[in-house]
């Protein structure tokens, strides 16, 4: 369904000597089948948009090629077009019509007739609880209905892949629940192909078959959560003991059965595998020991300590900071 072959894009700001080159998409592989919902995850900045718009043909790339439902991004733009459809990371500008007409109205955009829009119209109002709202306006909608409209109006041609761009960024936990649940219904029920992009961990986990993880513009990673997962060395045992003298003893226990062992103030963690296993020996040790524990904490690896893992940084504080050429010349 997407098939990308060294995909780069360059963004030139400012003039003269103050040009820089921004490379906000490095050269980028990407393969997805017909009926996988990909996760494509990345820090703010990390290029994620920036490949969506060259894939939904918004944007021309620098280099490389891609085909998306089999025509090609630069050539056959009018066909990727109308094959695919996309949601943007700032929703649609609605035109102050009611939500039912905006709905139809694009779909007639798309070369169906009326009658086929609204029949459709409908039944994706039905589908993704937007009932009752066909004659309201959108800028009277709640967040989460405005995002279900906008992907409403993505779905109304019935497209086989469909582009997200950060579809729950801004909702309550609740709508974004939601959302997810008709996210999913798109595969199980169309049998779409979805592609979405999201800084949110969770939402990855939840949704995707396949996660993709992009940092400055690199792939850095591509694979299932779960062995995505089991790539980080084990489950993090954090250790807080009762006073500061024991913190060097449950230190030399735990590293007993830990690659690498940090101590900040009396807490004292490391990476054990099979933790569930290791524990009951390491506390019967620690009591032994003398140390007394003022808690206990066992985690399994999440996809923030894959990132941590692959870029030595974490995906929440991993800022924006492209490699960027000041006074280059372009
Ligand atoms: N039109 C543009 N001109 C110059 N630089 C741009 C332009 N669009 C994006 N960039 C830069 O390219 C890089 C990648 O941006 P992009 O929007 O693709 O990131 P993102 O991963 O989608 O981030 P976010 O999660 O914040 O949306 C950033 O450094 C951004 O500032």
């Amino acid at each position: 369904m997407i098939t990308a072959r060294g995909l780069v894009q360059t963004f030139h700001t400012g003039q003269g000597r103050k040009k820089t080159a921004v490379q906000a998409v490095n050269g980028i592989d990407l393969d997805v089948a017909e009926g996988e919902v990909v996760g494509f995850l990345g820090p703010n900045g990390a290029g994620k948009t920036t490949t969506l718009r060259m894939l939904t043909t918004l944007l021309k790339p620098t280099a490389g090629t891609a085909t998306v439902a089999g025509y090609d991004v630069a050539t056959q733009a009018v066909d990727v077009r109308r094959s695919i459809g996309y949601c943007s990371q700032v929703g649609s500008t609605f035109s102050g019509a009611y939500a039912g007409d905006e709905v139809v109205d694009h779909g007639m955009l798309y070369g169906m007739s009326r009658k086929d829009a609204v029949a459709q119209g409908q039944a994706l109002f039905e589908r993704l609880q937007l009932d009752g709202l066909w004659r309201r306006m959108p800028k009277n909608m709640s967040g989460g209905q405005k995002r279900r409209l906008d992907i409403a109006m993505g779905l109304i041609h019935s497209p086989s892949l469909v582009f997200l761009d950060e579809p729950t960024t801004g909702l309550d936990p609740q709508a974004r629940a939601n959302l997810w649940e008709h996210i999913a219904d798109l595969r199980t029920s169309q049998g779409a192909t979805v592609f979405l992009t999201t800084h949110y961990l969770d939402e990855a986990d939840a949704l995707a078959d396949r996660i993709v993880i992009i940092d400055r513009g690199d792939i850095v990673a591509s694979d299932t959560a779960d062995n995505l997962k089991a790539q980080v060395a084990g489950d993090l045992v954090a250790l807080e003991v009762g006073s500061d003298e024991q913190v060097p003893v449950a230190r030399d226990r735990l590293s007993a059965v830990a690659e690498t062992v940090e101590v900040e103030g009396r807490q004292v963690r490391g990476r054990v595998s099979r933790a569930g296993k290791v524990v009951p020996g390491l506390l019967r040790d620690l009591e032994a020991a003398g140390v007394s524990l003022e808690s206990i904490e066992i985690a399994r690896p999440t996809l923030d300590d894959v990132f941590l893992t692959l870029t030595g940084r974490t995906l929440r504080d991993a800022e924006a900071d492209v490699p960027t050429t000041e006074g280059a010349e372009l």
